[in-house]
Order: C-alpha cells, then structure tokens, then sequence
C-alpha cells in the first residue's frame, strides 16, 4: 500500500491545515509538543455524534455505552449528556460512571464473577438493573437479601444464546462453549428464568445476550438477536438486550455496518422470533474506536540488509495491548503530511522488552519518516487505553478531547513518583540522590526559558 492514509480512517472533524492534520481545529503536531506523547487524542464531536447515530437507530433510552471500551470520568459524563445509559462491567467502573455523575438508573451492572462488594455497590447506587450471569451470583443475592438487608434486585439475565461472533476467539461470548451467561442448550436458561421469577431477592426485567465483539457482518448480530428474542418472547419477560459488539474498520477498505443497518436487522430478527417489545443495545467500541488516535515519537529506525526495518516508537503494547492479544491490525501515517504516499514497508514497534511489543506487523510509512517524527495510529479510541498497562514501568498516556480548536486534558499523564505510589516498601535509607529523577534531567537538559 503506497497511498496515503484513508480519510475512513480518521475522526470526523479531520482536516489538513498548514502543519499537517488537525482534528477538533487543532493540529496533532502541536497536541504532541504540547502534551508530550504518546498521547490518546479524542475528537470529542465525533464521539457525540456517534452517540446521538446509536440513540436515533435505537431509541432514545435503549442504548448503553459499553464503558468497557474507554472509560474516564470525561466519558462517562459525554455519553451521559448524549442521552446513553452506562454498561459497566466492574465495581471500578461503576465508580467512575458514579464519579462523573452519572445517575444510578442509568447505569446497568455486568460481570461474569461479580463479588458481594459490587452487588452492594450496585444496589446502594440504585442502579437500572444487575446482569447476572449465573446460579452462584443468584445465591450471593440471595445471601445479601437475606443476612444483609439487600432490597429485591432488579435483574436482567444473560443468557448464551449459542451464536458466537467477533474478530478472533478471545472476544467471541455467545456461544455455548463460554463462561458468560445463561445456555439456552438443555434448558439451563429456562431455569434461572423460573428462579429469578420465583426469588424474594430478585425482579426479573428482562434478557440478556452478547455474541462477541468486533463482528463486522450484521448476519451474525442478527442471528443472535433472533435467538435471545425467540427465548425471551416465549418466558415472556419485559427487556430484551442483544449486547454490543457492531466492528469498526481498522485497515482502509472495511466494510462497516452502521447503526442503522445494525438496528434494522436485528429488528427484523427479533420480530420473525415473536418478539414485540423494545431493544436494547451496548455498543461499546463502535461508539469510540475511529473518535480517538494515538500519537508516538519515533525514536529509532533500524535497518536490517535484505530482512526488513524497525521503527520505534515511545509506547508500544503498554498502550495497545490488540496487536499483541488478537494479531489486531492498524495502519499509520504522519500527521506532518497525511496525504504522502506510503512506499516504505516497516515494522512499527514499541519500546518494551519483548519481540512481541509489536504495533504494526508491516506498516506502510512514508519513504522520509525520521527519528524524532510524531507518527499517529488511527483508530485507537476503544480498547487501547482501556487496557493500557505500566509493563516495563512506563506511565501510562495522557488523553485529551479536542473541539472547536480547544485542547482539554481529560486525564493525566502517569508520572514516575505515580509508578511508586503502591509500593508500601520505605525508600532506600539515601533515597535517589537529589536531581537524579527523570523530572530533573529533563528539566535540566531544556534550554533556558523553554
Ligand atoms: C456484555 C457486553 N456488552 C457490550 C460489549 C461491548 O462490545 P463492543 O465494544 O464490541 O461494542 C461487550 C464487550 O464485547 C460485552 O461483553
Ligand atoms: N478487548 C477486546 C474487546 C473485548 C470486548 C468486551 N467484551 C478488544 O480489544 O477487541
């Protein structure tokens, strides 16, 4: 691939200026000077959009952000204001949603293993409704009931509808081979239907279904929806969700599914399966994939005669764990010049200590990239900082939301003292000699009044 990046590929509010792309009218040469990289870069209008693309397919009040996908207290809240429930998937991310304000009926609790403090948490927040997922999570809300004053629980079940779909098998969920959910095989769904509705500690809603993550062809969503329908129509319950999962295109020339399509057909699928009522989708990545970017310095470029090149970057599988986990593909341009042509074949690395630390297998870059080139990788806005980690002790990014020519910092970058803060272990009795931290050598490096 010698052509220039694929404008598919970029937030919605990309534009070419005089220094290169902008996103949000500011230019991501001057986002990586000013907040150092690598950094998450998020068009905040694209991700509203997206929000009010899902609410106009679905219905206003039967879309959740899966917050799974990129969570901070800035999310929570935008997808909030965009009139979007929050699906959060741990007691940690109910925090955040509730943090940032986020009212407790809006926010519906998921997790295969969820522990008594989440439950509690759950209802003391007054959430929407709790997924459960399984015989012994009944028996937890039932011991909560029971000893500890628990108030019935408004429940929706997951069922595994025995459709997996998705991108690679880690993120395939509905089949009957999963640890996720209710199977619909042999009756098992049916069970914890009748002891939900049977239960003093439980208020049955409705049902639950998620076929796996990234799946790009609509069949596949509808033939999960058709089953969960069909189920749910026939035990007659309320509530009817059919999960997230719509793909997003990572490499120019995917074919993606809109909303629109989306909702039409599983629509269409839950009807010829009996099914009356509203539906409920959680989409997660689809809403912030494209929205965000990461951007890197190059720091080395190294030639091996007649086997291939590396280009290193500052971040690496720390800050986009895909490559490593699912053999995800991305692609990369430089925002100096976003239109250049991309001849030179290469093997976009990151700075971590394994072979494996890799972002892009065979990126196609631009014949002049350079040491010290700010180089961005599309398409990073869900899952990556999501799962962002310290391997190696590096800090983890900082994320920033750009509109209207304004940069706002959503989340700071981890520092060094950061990557120390839960070590309970007393500093060595010298501690480091003064002026030797990263902070003091950078500081003192940079020439006077910079
Ligand atoms: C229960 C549930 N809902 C929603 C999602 C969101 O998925 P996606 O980001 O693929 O839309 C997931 C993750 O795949 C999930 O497990
Ligand atoms: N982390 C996965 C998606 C998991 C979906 C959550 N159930 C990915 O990056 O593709």
């Amino acid at each position: 691939m010698s052509t220039a990046v694929s404008s598919d590929l970029l937030p919605l509010t990309a534009t070419d200026g005089p220094s290169g792309l902008a996103v949000g009218g500011v230019p991501l040469v001057e986002l990586g000077r000013r907040f150092g990289t690598p950094l998450f870069v998020y068009d905040e209008e694209h991700l509203r959009q997206r929000c009010r693309e899902a609410v106009a397919a679905f219905g206003p009040g039967n879309v959740a952000y899966a917050s799974k996908a990129f969570l901070c207290t800035a999310m929570a809240r935008l997808a909030h204001e965009e009139g979007l429930l929050l699906d959060v998937a741990s007691g940690g991310e109910l925090r955040v949603a509730r943090h940032a304000g986020v009212p407790g009926d809006r926010i519906v609790l998921h997790g295969n293993n969820k522990d008594e403090s989440e439950l509690l948490a759950a209802a003391a927040a007054g959430v929407r409704h709790v997924v459960v997922d399984s015989f012994d999570e009944m028996d937890r809300i039932e011991r909560l009931h029971a000893t500890a004053g628990l108030a019935p629980l408004p429940v929706v079940l997951r069922v595994a509808p025995g459709v997996a779909a998705g991108g690679h098998r880690a993120i395939r969920t509905g089949g009957t081979d999963s640890k996720f959910g209710f199977g619909l095989a042999a009756g098992i769904a049916a069970a914890a239907v009748e002891r939900a509705r049977n239960s003093p500690a439980m208020v049955l809603e409705g049902v639950h279904a998620h076929v796996g993550s990234q799946v790009l062809n609509p069949a596949e969503l509808a033939d999960g929806a058709a089953a969960t329908a069909r189920f749910a129509a026939e035990t007659g319950v309320r509530g009817l969700t059919v999960g997230g999962g719509l793909g997003v295109a990572y490499e120019a020339g995917q074919r993606v599914p809109e909303f629109a399509e989306w909702a039409a057909r599983v629509r269409a699928a839950a009807r010829d399966a009996g099914w009356r009522g509203e539906l409920t989708v959680e989409p997660g990545r689809s809403i912030t994939a494209r929205a965000g970017l990461t951007l890197y310095r190059v720091g080395t470029v190294k030639r091996i005669e007649g086997v291939r090149t590396y280009v290193s970057v500052d971040g690496g599988m720390s800050d986009n764990l895909r490559p490593a986990l699912y053999s995800s593909r991305y692609e990369a341009f430089l925002p100096r010049a976003p239109h250049a042509p991309r001849p030179l074949r290469a093997r976009l690395v990151g700075k971590h200590c394994e072979s494996g630390d890799v972002i892009i297998d065979d990126a196609a870059l631009p014949a002049d990239l350079r040491v010290s080139d700010l180089l961005a990788t599309p398409v990073t806005g869900a899952y990556g900082y999501a799962m962002a980690s310290n391997y190696n002790k590096l800090p983890r990014p900082a994320v920033v939301f750009v509109r209207d020519g304004e940069a706002r910092l959503v989340v700071r970058r981890e520092t060094e003292d950061d990557l120390l803060r839960l070590d309970v272990t007393e500093p060595a009795a010298a501690g480091p000699a003064a002026g030797t931290s990263r902070a003091d050598l950078v500081a003192a490096r940079r020439p006077a009044g910079a």
